[in-house]
């Protein structure tokens, strides 16, 4: 990325903030965010990544009233910019012997300055995506076996409205030219997105149990903001109290996804405000799924079962 597309990276970002605290500012006016009244979840079992903060914890909290089992990553020790400690973490839970019927990849970073994951990836791709990414195959056959017909497990990946003004580098995943943090960031977000789509197509053509559908939680006031610009910074502390959304409210629609009867079957959904709203079209292109999808299976080291299920 040039300089220039970098400060247009920046100032797109920015832009689309800004769009989405002016639409949370009118709904506030017209009565705010209601909380969704979603029926008990008894025998059921959750993980929640960055589920110790922020919009995590209030899902994790939230699920948890509804009688959900709730494993909060962290607790059981994952660090998502590691590789081989989420092979750990998912070896380690699948010694519970307990199903997972809902997962949420909820975890991430923004705009943090040019640095590597442990196993060399830009941080936003490496924990934001590539952790997720590998977490949730990692999981899918526990999840397979603990949904039924009628009662599907669900994989929620949380995106952001930043995946509209995202680009999808393919020829440079790591940003490794020209590191721009709002871009490194946006794509990490669009990469969230088409992830949950082809996620949705493999588990629809296999027949599978579990559905994929991304989240998209708002401007909410959370520490994510901890490496923005100073006076973005300031702005939050003054008025994030009313511009924002609080992290119960941030959180609805995350907590929604994963219960609502309303969603039972149904997956490759991008949801807003517990609404299905579209996508940047880019997510809707099969191929571009097909190729990230394809990559992040070498980048990981997983299988690539995409091209059995598909021909098959
Ligand atoms: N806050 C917002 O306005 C907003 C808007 C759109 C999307 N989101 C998304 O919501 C999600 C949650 O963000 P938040 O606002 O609650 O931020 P937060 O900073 O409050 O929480 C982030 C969580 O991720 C965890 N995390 C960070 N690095 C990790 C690692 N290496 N391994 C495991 N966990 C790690 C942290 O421990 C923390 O629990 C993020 O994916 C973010 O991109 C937030």
């Amino acid at each position: 990325m040039s300089p220039l597309s970098a400060a247009r990276a920046a100032l797109r970002v920015y832009a689309a903030g800004a769009a989405v605290v002016l639409a949370q500012l009118l709904r506030r006016c017209r009565g705010g965010f209601a909380e969704p009244v979603l029926a008990p979840q008894p025998d059921r079992v959750a993980i929640v990544t960055g589920g110790t903060d922020g919009i995590g914890y209030s899902t994790a909290k939230h699920l948890a009233r509804l009688g959900m089992h709730v494993i909060i990553v962290e607790f059981l020790y994952c660090d998502l910019a590691s590789l081989q400690s989420i092979r750990q973490f998912v070896q380690k839970f699948k010694k519970k012997k307990i199903p997972l019927h809902v997962l949420v990849n909820n975890a991430g970073v923004m705009m943090v300055p040019q640095r590597k994951t442990r196993d060399g990836f830009e941080e936003h791709f490496g924990l934001n995506y590539l952790g997720h990414f590998l977490l949730t195959n990692l999981l899918l056959d526990t999840m397979k076996e603990s949904g039924s017909p009628g009662c599907s497990a669900r994989v929620l990946a949380v995106s952001s409205a930043t995946h509209y003004i995202g680009e999808l580098n393919m020829d440079d995943l790591q940003g490794s030219r020209c590191y721009s943090p709002h871009g490194a960031y946006a794509q990490s977000k669009l990469a969230l997105v088409l992830f949950m789509y082809h996620l949705q197509r493999l588990l629809a053509a296999q027949g599978s149990p579990v559905t994929a559908n991304v989240v998209d939680p708002g401007v909410v006031n959370t520490d994510l903001y901890k490496h923005v610009f100073w006076g973005t910074r300031l702005i939050k502390k003054l008025f994030g109290w009313w511009f924002f959304k609080t992290p119960d409210e941030g959180a609805w629609t995350s907590v929604y996804a994963a219960v609502t009867p309303d969603l039972e079957g149904i997956g490759g959904r991008y949801l807003y405000n517990e609404k299905e709203t579209k996508s940047l079209t880019i997510t809707y292109d099969l191929d571009l799924q097909r190729e990230l999808w394809a990559r992040s299976c070498q980048m990981t080291g997983i299988i690539d079962m995409t091209q059995d299920t598909f021909s098959g």
